[in-house]
Parts: C-alpha cells; structure tokens; sequence
C-alpha cells in the first residue's frame, strides 16, 4: 500500500503540488490524469525523491519514505519508467537492463532477465546494440524492461506512449497491463489515453494547478469529467 498524504512539491519557492493525498492499495491500477503542467510529472518525481523540496508523508507499506534518498527509494520497491525514457545512449540494450539490476534486493535477476526477454522479444535480439541505436518503442520497451529489472512492487510510467508509432503504442499497453495483472505489481500511469487508462485501470485520479480534484474507481470517470479536466 502506497499512502500519499497532506504532499507539497517545490521547485524553488513555487509550490507546483499543493495538498496531495492518495491512498493506493497494493495491486491498484491508478491513472494520474489531467492538462499539461498541472504537476503530474512532479507528483511522480516527488514520491522518487527528485524533487528540490517535498513536504508531507509518503508511506510504502507503513513506512515513511520521504526523507529517503532516491536510491533507497528504488531498492525499497518503488521502479521508474521516466517521461522521455531515460536510455543511456552509449550503453548496450544489456548493460541498461543491467543498471535496472543495481537497486534489486531480491535474487531474482536471472529470473526476471528471462521475463523480460520473453515480454520484449526484441530486446534479445537486440541486447548488444547501443541503447542510442534503438528507435522511439524499442527504447520505451527497454525502459518498462529496465524498470521490471529492480523486481519492483510498485512501478511509476510517465506517458509511455508519448511519440510512440501507433502499432508499439498496442504492445507497451499490453506490456503495462500484465505487469499488473499477471504479476500484481502495483501501476501508477501518467496518462492521456483516456480509453487505454478507462481499460487498464482499477482507480483514477485528476489533477488541477498541483491539487486532486476527483479520483476514485474508474467506473467514475465519467465523460463529463473528462470534458471539464482534460479538454484543453
Ligand atoms: N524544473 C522545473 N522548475 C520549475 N518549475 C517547473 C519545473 N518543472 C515543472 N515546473 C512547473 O511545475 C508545474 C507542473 O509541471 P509538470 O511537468 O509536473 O506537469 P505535467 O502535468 O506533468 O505536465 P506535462 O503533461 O506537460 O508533462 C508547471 O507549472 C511547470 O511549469
């Protein structure tokens, strides 16, 4: 269980998350919607610790994480898929999946690098090629991969299909949605699909200028609420 309460967000003096609570059972599906700039990349950035100044309780399991340094955040449990991807350019398709490895506490690495071969069978193929010589997809794929590496219990995703060929978009739905269905880990997606979040989701949750405005089951995000929170 993740519990998110009374959270402030800072860049600076500006105060981009105001008041953030969210409770997230183990094995939720939660979609974090909403317009751009609202401070969904920062509510994800602040439960990882990336943030200048986060006020207020982060809660894994019953245990405060907020005063953790990222690393430790990682190892705890938490694994990121970055807006953008994060490849390191230079690094072969194996050594990114291995850097996933580095904050894994369990034994699990051979197990899980077999998982994510099977998941992204492109990556097997591909497990020598430098990171930078992948396309949009095939990187976006390794990211999930590099994540699943840390043998997460909760898995953040921030706009995975952003520039992603439509015909990959399918596969990375897919991918995003067995992780927590077959294997239970808990996601928490950074979304604009509305139809891809209304289908894979148990919960969803809007944000406004850094607050939540409506979050709930996903049988409450009703049209309306989409028109008055996400149309620009
Ligand atoms: N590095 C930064 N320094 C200062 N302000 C920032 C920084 N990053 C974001 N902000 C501000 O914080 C607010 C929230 O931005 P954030 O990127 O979290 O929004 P978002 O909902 O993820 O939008 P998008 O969909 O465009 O990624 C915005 O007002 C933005 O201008």
């Amino acid at each position: 269980m993740l519990e998110i309460s009374k959270l402030d967000g800072f860049y600076g003096n500006s105060r981009a998350l105001q008041g953030i609570d969210l409770t997230v059972p183990t094995g939720t599906f939660l979609s974090v919607l909403g317009r751009n700039g609202v401070g969904k990349t920062t509510l994800m950035r602040a439960m990882l610790g990336l943030l200048d100044r986060t006020d207020g309780a982060i809660r894994l399991d019953g245990k405060d994480i907020n005063r953790l340094p990222t690393h430790e955040r990682a190892r705890a449990g938490i694994g990121y898929v970055p807006q953008g991807r994060g490849i390191l350019p230079r690094f072969t398709v194996y050594e990114n999946l291995q850097l996933g490895g580095f904050a894994r506490t369990s034994d699990r690495g051979k197990e899980l690098e077999a998982l994510v071969f099977d998941m992204f069978p492109i990556l097997r193929e591909f497990r020598n090629r430098a990171g930078g010589n992948l396309s949009g997809g095939q990187q976006q794929q390794l990211a999930i991969a590099r994540a699943l590496m840390t043998d997460p219990r909760i898995i953040l995703l921030d706009e995975p299909a952003e520039g992603i060929q439509p015909n990959i978009v399918e596969l990375i739905e897919e991918a995003i949605l067995s992780l927590n269905r077959r294997f239970g880990i808990t996601i928490v997606l950074v979304e604009q699909n509305i139809p891809f979040a209304r289908r894979a989701s148990t919960d969803f949750a809007i944000l406004e200028k850094g607050r939540v405005v409506a979050s709930g089951p996903i049988a409450g995000l009703t049209d309306d609420l989409v028109h008055r929170h996400m149309a620009v």
